[in-house]
C-alpha cells in the first residue's frame, strides 16, 4: 500500500480582478469580479515508503500548491489525497505527527531563542521519547554540524546554518515523510553537500520518504531515483532519471569558439533547438541528434566561418528537463 496516494487532484484559485484608479476601486467594491486560476489540474501519483522523489516543474507549475494540499494547509477543489491513510486537510494534527516540512524560504524556528531551545520545544510538542530524541540529535548534529551554533539565537544564524537547523527540527520526531521545498536554495556548495548527505543518511537509516521540489538539478541527480515533472498543473513525466535520459535525452550540445566576433553563420538549421551566446565569439548550440549529427552541424559552420575550438557533449539532465518544460510534452501521463 502506497504511503502517499493522489488521485485526480485539482486546485482552482479565484483571484479578484482589480480595476485601475480610484473609480475602478470604488466600482470593484460593489461589483467584485474574479478570474479562475487552475493551479493543479487532475494530478495522480502514488509514492511508496522510503522513496526519494524529485518534484519538478517550471515556476508557477503548481508544485507548492500540491505540496500544500499534501500537508493539509490547502483544501483540494476536487480529487483526493491520502497520506498515511489520512486525509490531510481534514485531520491536520494527525497528519502533522507523521510529516516534516521544510520550506526553503520560510523558517519554522523561533527567531528569538537559541536553536537548542527550539529543538527542545519540538521534543515536548511531538512528545518524542527520550531515546529517539537522543539518537536523532546525535546523528543529525553530527552530519549537519549544528553543535557549533546550537546556542545561537536563530535570528543570528546564516542562511546555511538556519537551513540545517530547520532540517534537524523537521525530522526530530521521526516523520514517515518529509516535504522539502527548495531546501538548498541560495546555499553554498559545502552546505548543499552536507544537506544532501544528511537526507541520504536519514532515508537510508530511518526509511524516511522524501518529496523534494528544487530547481537545482544536482539535488535531483544526487538524491532522487524518481522524478515527477509537472507543468501547468498537469503531470508530464513520472519515472526514473535513467528512463528520462533514454526517452527524452536525444539532445547533444556543440560549443564553438569562432575566430571572429559575431559571425553571420545562421542558426536556422533543422534540429537546432536552442542557442546560447557566451561571448561575441563563443556559442553553445543545443540540437536533436536524431535530426542532425555533430559532424554535419560542425561542417555547416566550418564552411561559413573560421572555428578555433569546439566541443561536443551529451545533454545534461538539466538540458533534458528544460526541453521537457519547453516542449510542453504533447502527451500528458
Ligand atoms: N493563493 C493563491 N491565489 C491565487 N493564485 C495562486 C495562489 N497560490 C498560487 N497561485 C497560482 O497558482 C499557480 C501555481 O503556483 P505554485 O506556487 O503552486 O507554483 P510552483 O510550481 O510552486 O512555482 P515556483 O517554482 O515558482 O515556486 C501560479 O500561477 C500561482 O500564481
Amino acid at each position: 500500500m502506497s504511503l502517499i496516494r493522489v488521485e485526480n487532484l485539482t486546485k482552482v484559485f479565484e483571484r479578484p480582478i482589480r480595476s485601475d484608479g480610484i473609480k475602478g476601486a470604488i466600482k470593484d467594491m460593489f461589483h467584485r469580479r474574479y478570474e479562475r486560476k487552475v493551479a493543479v489540474d487532475g494530478l495522480s501519483f502514488n509514492i511508496d515508503q522510503g522513496e526519494m522523489v524529485g518534484y519538478l516543474g517550471p515556476n508557477g507549475a503548481g508544485k507548492s500548491t500540491s505540496i500544500k494540499m499534501l500537508v493539509g494547509i490547502l483544501v483540494p477543489t476536487s480529487g483526493s489525497v491520502l497520506v498515511n491513510e489520512i486525509v490531510p486537510h481534514k485531520h491536520r494534527l494527525d497528519n502533522a505527527k507523521h510529516i516534516g516540512v521544510v520550506f526553503g524560504q520560510k523558517s519554522q524556528l523561533w527567531w528569538d531563542i537559541p536553536v537548542s531551545e527550539t529543538l527542545n520545544m519540538m521534543r515536548y510538542m511531538y512528545r518524542i521519547p527520550n531515546d529517539i530524541y537522543k539518537r536523532n540529535m546525535e546523528m543529525f548534529a553530527d552530519i549537519l554540524g549544528i553543535n557549533e551554533f546550537m546556542h545561537v539565537a536563530v535570528r543570528q544564524l546564516s542562511l546555511g546554518q538556519r537551513m540545517r537547523a530547520d532540517l534537524c527540527a523537521s525530522l526530530l520526531h521521526n516523520p514517515a515523510i518529509v516535504y522539502l521545498d527548495e531546501p538548498t536554495i541560495g546555499l553554498d556548495v559545502v552546505v548543499k553537500k552536507k544537506i544532501r548527505e544528511f537526507l541520504l543518511e536519514v532515508n537510508r537509516t530511518l526509511k524516511t520518504t522524501v518529496l523534494i521540489t528544487t530547481h537545482d538539478m544536482s539535488d535531483v541527480e544526487k538524491l532522487c531515483s524518481r522524478v515527477i515533472i509537472v507543468n501547468h498543473g498537469k503531470k508530464v513525466y513520472d519515472g526514473d532519471l535513467v528512463q528520462l535520459r533514454n526517452e527524452y535525452g536525444t539532445g547533444e550540445v556543440l560549443s564553438i569558439t569562432f575566430e571572429d566576433n559575431n559571425p553571420q553563420v545562421g542558426f536556422n538549421v533543422p534540429g537546432i533547438e536552442r542557442i546560447e551566446w557566451q561571448s561575441d565569439q563563443q556559442v553553445t548550440i543545443f540540437y536533436d541528434k536524431g535530426v542532425i549529427n555533430s559532424a554535419n552541424l560542425l561542417s555547416h559552420y566550418m564552411s561559413r566561418a573560421k572555428i578555433i575550438d569546439f566541443e561536443v557533449r551529451p545533454s545534461e539532465i538539466e538540458d533534458v528537463i528544460q526541453e521537457i518544460y519547453g516542449k510542453q510534452l504533447g502527451k500528458i501521463v
